[in-house]
């Protein structure tokens, strides 16, 4: 054994992959009194660790063979890898170096069907695998992230004391729990990111209707936000844009929200949702919604091509208008929201009764409080709307939430009105709208289009006058 990994022999926790969360997340276990060893392929990493973050609880070693040998058995090794390939070679290079019973956790953002197969070969080998969620982004792994793991029980109880002293913590409890088995706790953390995509294309439109409908600049806005942020809408997404809307740019001084190009990245998670949601027969097109918007964004030349050719409305907003357009954006921000959780908490419930995890809708709302990008003043009505009513079909129907969308709704159209008035996209809040409209609606035109699949396809439909006559058919031509 090397020097440095006899320094730290009789580690009580790994881990593997010290980038961004990796690092954060050593630190935050080696606050809490144990003893831990990192490890990273690049020495860059390693170097860091050891000499920026130098303590006696916690070291990086460069060989990982060291790095396994140094731990107390059974082993627990957290990977924070890049999700995808990484993870899996990361467990083929573990594979020989590890003992029966050993526990390891894959920490990143990966796709839960991926950790389905992971636990199972690990099983096959005698090892424990859990998927991990975290959330919480450099900030939080360090400071208190919310994590939400799934897979065995008997492999949690193993990480439970080291995760439970890292969670953030709120007045409702630790943002950690045992979310259920095999990929729950990996398909929670896809859809804790859904939702994030639909609420930050809601901040970015509010932010777009008042800065083009008021002409608002950003500290103007950042302001208003402020003072939202101190009631019902008070949320860590609202907070991160305030910060965003105030930063000034060092060489310009101007807003340097106004200098960042507007296209918008992402890794992954949103599509997922989007398309295990399209799988399960769930709608969620708030999530579908601001997807399309960054893919949208993203397609700038194309963009800028086009608003020479299509010119848009030549109308304006009036004063009264004007004068209310805040009051309508804030009502329109809260009852969007509440959809776009309701759309993300049913998706889970979908995906819980399909492969039998048992979750807790309360419990996710709980441990999403404190420590993760998606935590909110709404998820406390919305953890006392599943702990009264655990199966719940929608969260919209609750009496915590009905009362506030009816209230919010004439708002919430008169903001969807007046954008698309003037011609200013509002995607996640249209939406969100049709959502509500189409789950509050008795009647759809359904039976239009159920009689054109029958007129052009024989696909058959159910008479609402004689439904014992069960599937017939009819032929429209005669
Ligand atoms: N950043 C965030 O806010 C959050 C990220 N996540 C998830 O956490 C995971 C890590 O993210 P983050 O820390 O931001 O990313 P980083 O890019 O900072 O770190 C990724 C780490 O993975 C290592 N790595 C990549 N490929 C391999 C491989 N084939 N074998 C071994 N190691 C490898 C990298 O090593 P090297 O430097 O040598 O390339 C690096 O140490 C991802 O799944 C991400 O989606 C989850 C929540 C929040
Ligand atoms: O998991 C996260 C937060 O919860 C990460 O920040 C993730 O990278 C966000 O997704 P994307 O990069 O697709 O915007």
């Amino acid at each position: 054994m090397s020097a440095a990994a006899s320094a730290q022999a009789g580690a009580q926790f790994g881990v593997a992959g010290l980038g961004v969360m990796g690092a954060a997340l050593a630190l935050n276990i080696s606050d809490h009194g144990f003893k831990v060893v990192g490890w990273d392929r690049d020495a860059k990493h390693v170097d860091e660790v050891n000499q920026k973050h130098g303590r006696p609880e916690l070291q990086a070693l460069a060989s990982l063979e060291s790095f396994v040998a140094s731990l107390e058995r059974p082993r627990r090794i957290l990977l924070m890898v890049t999700a995808g390939a990484a993870v899996d070679q990361m467990l083929e290079r573990l594979f020989p170096l590890l003992s029966p019973g050993d526990v390891v956790m894959d920490a990143g953002n990966s796709w839960f069907q991926d950790t389905r197969r992971r636990e199972e070969l690990c099983k096959s080998k005698g090892f424990r695998f859990l998927g991990v969620g975290v959330s919480g982004g450099e900030e939080g792994a360090r400071h208190g992230p919310s994590i939400m793991p799934g897979g065995p029980t008997e492999a949690y109880a193993l990480v439970r004391p080291v995760l439970e002293a890292i969670a953030a913590r709120t007045d409702e409890g630790l943002c950690v729990t045992h979310v259920g088995p095999d990929g729950a706790g990996h398909f929670v953390k896809m859809v804790h990111n859904g939702i994030e995509y639909a609420d930050m294309q809601l901040l970015a439109e509010t932010y777009d209707v008042l800065r083009r409908g008021l002409g608002l600049s950003a500290d103007a806005l950042a302001d208003l936000f402020s003072k939202w942020n101190e009631g019902i809408a008070e949320s860590f997404l609202l907070e991160t844009t305030i910060k965003v809307l105030r930063k000034k740019d060092a060489q310009t001084g101007q807003p340097l929200v106004d200098l960042v190009l507007d296209k918008a990245g992402q890794k992954g998670t949103g599509k997922w949702t989007v398309q295990v949601a399209l799988d399960l027969g769930v709608p969620v097109p708030s999530i579908a919604a601001s997807l399309d918007a960054r893919v949208l964004s993203s397609m700038k030349d194309e963009r800028v091509a086009a608003s020479r050719k299509l010119k848009g409305p030549s109308e304006t907003l009036s004063a009264e208008e004007k004068a209310q357009l805040a009051q309508w954006a804030h009502d329109a921000l809260y009852a969007a929201r509440v959809v776009t959780y309701a759309q993300g908490m049913r998706l889970i419930q979908a995906a819980s009764q399909e492969y039998k995890w048992n979750i807790s809708l309360a419990e996710m709302a709980r441990i999403w409080r404190g420590g993760c990008i998606i935590r909110a003043k709404l998820l406390t009505p919305l953890r006392e709307s599943f702990t009264r009513q655990p199966d719940l079909p929608n969260l919209l129907v609750s009496d915590a939430f009905a009362p506030v969308l009816e209230k919010m709704a004439p708002a919430w159209r008169k903001l969807v009105g007046v954008a698309t008035k003037v011609g200013i996209p509002v995607p996640v809040f249209s939406a969100s709208l049709a959502y509500l409209d189409s789950y509050r609606s008795a009647e759809l035109p359904q039976n239009l289009t159920q009689a054109q699949r029958d007129a052009f396809g024989a696909h058959t439909y159910q008479r609402r006058d004689k439904p014992e006559a069960g599937f017939v058919h009819t032929d429209w031509n005669s």
